[in-house]
Parts: C-alpha cells; sequence; structure tokens
C-alpha cells in the first residue's frame, strides 16, 4: 500500500495541499532529488518570496550530498537555458539586422502593428528607427521607409534587391520550389523567364495601345449599360455597385488571358471572386504570419489559424486555371494565330519542344500560375482603387463635382479616349490622390536579397527579407503635407497643371514593378472617367459609407451602397 508525504504547509497560503507517493511509484532517491531542488530553490531567496516554500519539509530530510549536487545542476541547467533562450530572442537573433523595435519571443512585433494600417506603423517606426530598420513577423524584415534608400535598394541594386521572399504560406501553390514559381511569388531565372515572355506577350496584344484601350472601352461600355438597366427607367437609384465593377475589370483581364468573359449575373464569378477574396485576406492575417513562422504548428492547431481554408480557396483557384489550359489544349492548332495568354504559352511550349530548346521554366502548372498571379495582380488592385474611387468622391462631393466640370468642359458628352488624358489634369490628379491615399498594397510584396550587400551603411546579408515600404513614403507628411488628408490638388501646380512626385510610386519601383502597371493606368482613367461621365453618386441618406478599411494583402473598402444618379445632357 502506498503511503503519502503532505508537502503541505499551514503556514503557506500559496500552497494547496497535495501528497506525493513514496513507495512504489515515487523512489526514495528521486524524491531526495525533489526535496534538494526545493531546499536549493528554498535557498535562493527571490525564489522564496515568490513561490513562499515552507521550510517545514526540508527538515524532515537528511541532506543527501549527491542529490542536493543533482539538484543544484537541474537549476543551474534551467537557469543556463533560460539565459541563453532569452540571450537569443532579445540579442543574438537581431545580431546582423539594422535595429528596430524589440521584438517579443514568438510573436515578435506583432502585437505592435496596427492591421488596418500597417503602414502607418512603418512611417513611426521610421521616426525613431531612422529609414531602414528590422520588424519581426514573427520572422525578421528588414523594412526600407523612405525614397532614396529605396531608390537606392531597388533601382542602383536592382539585381541584388529582385529576389522574392517566398516562405511557407506562400510555397504552399508553387509547391515549396526552392526558388518559387510564376511571375509574382518567384525569383532568379525562373522569375525571369516568366517576366520577360508575359510582358512580351502583353506588348502583342497591344498593352498600352488601342487594341487594350477597345476592349477596356467595350467592357466600359457593358458596365455603364448595365448600371443603365438596374436603375429601371428611374433618375436614380440605391445601389452596391461591387459586384458590376468586379466583373468589368474581371472580365478586361479575364480576355486577355482566356480570351472569354463571364456574363452578368453568372454564380461561377461570384464564386471565383470570393476564392480570390479570402485568399488574399488571408494570406496577410496575423494567423497565417504566425504559420509562416512557425509551419510545424499546423499538425497541432485544426484547421492551422485558416491555413486548411486558404489551402482549400488557393488549390480550388489553381485548378480553375488548369481546366482553362486543358480547354484551350483542345481546340487550339499548332499553326493558329493565338488569341490569348493562355494560347501564347501553349504555343510557346510547343515551339520550344520542337526546337530542342530548354524547357525547364516552360510547363503547364507554372502556366496556371502564371495566369493566377495576373488574375489576381490584375483584378483585385484595379477594381478596388476603382470602389475606392466611388466611395472617396461620395464622402468629398466637391471633388466629384470639380471632376464632373473638366469632364464636361473636356469630353462633353464624347466617349472618353486615353489622348484625352493629357488634356484632363485634375481626374489625373484625383486618381493619383485616391492611390495615394488608399495605399492598395500597404505591406507591399516582400523581396528578398540575393547577395549580401550594404544599403545606407546597414550590411544585409544574402537571403534577408525586404519591405519595400512605398505606402509609407505616400504618408510622410514632409512629401505630402497633412498626409491623411484627401487632397488632389496636392498633384497640381498654381495654374492647375499636374505634376510629378517622384516619391509617388504606387506600382512600385525597378525590377520587380507592377507588370500590369500601363493596363491598369488606363483601366482607372477609362473607367473612372466614363463612370463620372455618365452618373453622379452620393451618399444614401443617413448612412455615411465609412473610410475604414478591411486589410488583408490589399486594403478593400467595407461593402456600401450608394445613390446613383443619372447625369443629363444639361451637365447635371
Ligand atoms: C491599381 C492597380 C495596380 C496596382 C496599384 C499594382 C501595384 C503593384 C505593386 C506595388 C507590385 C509589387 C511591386 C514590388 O514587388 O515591389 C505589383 C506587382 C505585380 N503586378 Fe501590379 N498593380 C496593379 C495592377 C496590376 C495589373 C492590372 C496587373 C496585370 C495585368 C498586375 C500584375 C502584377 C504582377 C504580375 C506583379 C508581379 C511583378 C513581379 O514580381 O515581377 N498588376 N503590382
Amino acid at each position: 500500500m502506498d503511503s503519502y508525504v503532505s508537502l503541505s504547509d499551514e503556514n503557506s497560503p500559496l500552497l494547496v495541499d497535495f501528497h506525493l507517493p513514496v513507495s512504489s511509484s515515487f523512489a526514495p532517491h528521486q524524491s531526495k532529488i525533489f526535496m534538494s531542488v526545493r531546499r536549493s530553490l528554498t535557498n535562493c531567496q527571490i525564489v522564496t518570496i515568490f513561490c513562499n516554500i515552507p521550510s517545514r519539509f526540508i527538515t524532515d530530510y537528511n541532506v543527501d550530498y549527491e542529490a542536493e549536487m543533482t539538484a543544484t545542476l537541474i537549476i543551474l541547467g534551467c537557469v543556463g537555458c533560460f539565459g541563453y533562450y532569452l540571450y537569443y530572442q532579445f540579442i543574438s537573433r537581431r545580431r546582423g539586422y539594422p535595429n528596430g523595435p524589440i521584438p517579443l519571443p514568438v510573436i515578435g512585433n506583432l502585437h505592435q502593428i496596427d492591421f488596418d494600417a500597417p503602414h502607418v506603423t512603418m512611417a513611426n517606426w521610421k521616426k525613431i528607427y531612422g529609414p531602414v530598420f528590422t520588424v519581426w513577423l514573427p520572422k525578421a524584415n528588414v523594412v526600407i521607409a523612405d525614397y532614396s534608400t529605396l531608390k537606392e535598394a531597388l533601382i542602383k541594386q536592382g539585381d541584388t534587391f529582385a529576389g522574392r521572399y517566398i516562405g511557407f504560406v506562400y510555397g504552399i501553390f508553387t509547391r515549396h520550389a526552392i526558388d518559387g514559381t510564376g511571375i509574382i511569388l518567384s525569383q532568379k531565372a525562373g522569375w525571369q523567364a516568366q517576366r520577360r515572355f508575359s510582358l512580351h506577350v502583353f506588348r502583342n496584344f497591344g498593352m498600352g495601345s488601342n487594341l487594350m484601350e477597345r476592349k477596356v472601352m467595350h467592357q466600359t461600355w457593358i458596365l455603364i449599360d448595365h448600371i443603365k438597366h438596374e436603375m429601371n427607367n428611374n433618375k436614380s437609384q440605391v445601389m452596391n455597385l461591387e459586384l458590376a465593377i468586379s466583373l468589368c475589370v474581371g472580365n478586361i483581364i479575364h480576355d486577355l488571358i482566356m480570351g472569354r468573359g463571364f456574363e452578368y449575373g453568372d454564380p461561377k464569378f461570384t464564386h471565383f471572386k470570393h476564392l480570390i477574396d479570402s485568399t488574399l485576406k488571408q494570406v496577410a492575417s496575423p494567423q497565417l504570419l504566425f504559420i509562416d513562422t512557425y509551419p510545424w504548428l499546423r499538425f497541432i492547431i485544426p484547421g492551422a489559424l485558416g491555413l486548411t481554408e486558404y489551402s482549400k480557396n488557393g488549390f480550388a483557384i489553381q485548378d480553375f486555371f488548369l481546366n482553362e489550359i486543358e480547354d484551350h489544349k483542345k481546340v487550339l492548332k499548332l499553326d493558329s494565330a493565338p488569341e490569348d495568354y493562355i494560347d501564347c504559352y501553349l504555343l510557346e511550349m510547343a515551339r520550344r519542344r520542337k526546337a530542342g530548346e530548354d524547357m525547364k521554366h516552360y510547363d503547364e502548372r507554372t502556366l496556371a500560375i502564371n495566369v493566377g498571379d495576373l488574375w489576381t495582380g490584375g483584378m483585385e488592385t484595379t477594381l478596388t482603387t476603382l470602389r475606392w474611387g466611388i466611395l472617396y468622391l461620395i464622402r468629398y462631393p466637391e471633388v466629384q463635382a470639380k471632376v464632373y466640370r473638366e469632364i464636361r468642359s473636356e469630353l462633353g458628352t464624347t466617349p472618353v479616349c486615353m489622348a484625352d488624358k493629357a488634356r484632363m489634369p485634375y481626374m489625373s490628379a484625383t486618381l493619383n490622390e485616391i492611390q495615394r491615399i488608399i495605399n492598395i498594397l500597404p505591406w507591399n510584396i516582400q523581396h528578398s536579397t540575393l547577395k549580401d550587400t550594404v544599403l545606407s551603411g546597414h550590411k544585409i546579408r544574402q537571403g534577408t527579407t525586404i519591405m519595400a515600404q512605398i505606402a509609407a513614403v505616400h504618408v510622410d507628411p514632409d512629401i505630402f503635407p497633412e498626409p491623411f488628408e484627401f487632397r488632389p490638388q496636392r498633384f497640381l501646380d498654381k495654374s492647375g497643371q499636374l505634376i510629378k512626385i517622384e516619391e509617388f510610386n504606387p506600382f512600385g519601383l525597378g525590377k520587380r514593378s507592377c507588370l500590369g502597371e500601363s493596363l491598369a493606368r488606363m483601366e482607372l482613367f477609362l473607367i473612372f472617367t466614363t463612370l463620372m461621365q455618365h452618373f453622379r453618386f452620393a451618399c444614401v441618406p443617413g448612412q455615411v459609407p465609412t473610410l475604414k478599411p478591411i486589410v488583408g494583402m490589399t486594403t478593400v473598402p467595407r461593402p456600401y451602397d450608394c445613390v446613383v444618379s443619372l447625369r443629363n445632357d444639361n451637365g447635371h
């Protein structure tokens, strides 16, 4: 039968009464070590204060020096390990990185970041630590937060900073290939091949020229007709324009990549958009940043903090594109003229195969990933900027009135074309200001260094994750006074002409800058001008839509309704 030793102490309010078996299950020797540990702890004054360890039972035992020694070693070992852990977390791991806010063990600086406006947090840290500093998310990111240093890194040292950070969460869809796959999440030779090929295709399709302009205008007219149809002969109507604008922008990119579009009301489009929205929202969530740093957590936490859903949605998008590629293969003839991006890629693969050229960077999965990159890169950013644009002009009706006055004087009721842009500085300034204030990619997409280098006096090692904070520059009050005020005139000179502000770079800088910039600029100008030419947008009485965003990878407005009114030929 077991007998028990009581370790309780009636004088010790902090200790609950508990019993230790001292027979077979608890050997006397172990018990002595245990007691010795406690004795040693008791002798340590600080521990005594905190633990309020009873001394009565210690006197119950004769000192066993062997156990005492073991106990002391255990304590020293624990203290040593803990000391090393603190040294590693607060000193050692930060060596080799520029200074920055002190990271906590496990979570780094996550707790200090305003996830509604991460670029504002970065801009504030720049004031304390200078333009180059390290933030732990919970992995180390070297942040570059001022324009001249961004230029030094991304332009002067463009090749060194052209790598891409491909962590565990990003890498899921590229099968953790060491240098990634596709255009956005890849680096080195694979990235160069995909980017060069894609730019070539876009150029051939007339990105930035008339053919593309015609495609954009075609979808814009469908959008205008759709809104008028929804207004049902009323002069004004309360509407939520999100889906209609999504379909317009989505069909432009869809047409370019797959040679066709969706019909209004097609549930496949709504589902597809939902998959993209949720993937982009989740990828920059604190939960997935956590999993990115500690991927083993996915084996412990059910659902892995959203990772399961993120992967499921992402692979569903990829499967959709793989099916499209299969459909294209069925009808594509090797001697036919390509009609879209997928055709071009399949024909290039066939040509290379026939010519015995290197196929290393060309396969159908890479094509599916490229298509996904163009789709998400091309759709979400542009659509969201347009939604913000309408929202800001609802909140600033005086800006809307000026925009419309310029449209009336320069275009009247004639359809807009790209050549009109030079004559419409107020419209350009308004679009610039919308892009500046919303900062659609508040984290940007992280780069990585491809070799050891020095940036503004800081040694940066090869493989360091770099956050090029163009968004922090956009809220720098030295460049944009009162940066949180919406003020299109900051982009105009005294005579009302558009001025170029060098520090304004919503499409990024250098070798990894946005591949779709000219298409995006065209879409923003043509779609926005046409919408403003045909409709007036206003708040629903009693409902002022908020400017507070939902932030993930992109900054998205909260869903809003607005009153859409037809403009009449008299200019009202
Ligand atoms: C308002 C619209 C847009 C904005 C603000 C925008 C902004 C950006 C930014 C900031 C980057 C990252 C730059 C960097 O890594 O430093 C980027 C990359 C990229 N964008 Fe855009 N973008 C827009 C529209 C588009 C469109 C329409 C397309 C495609 C047709 C597109 C395709 C891409 C691709 C493929 C990349 C990756 C480039 C690379 O890694 O080499 N974007 N974009």
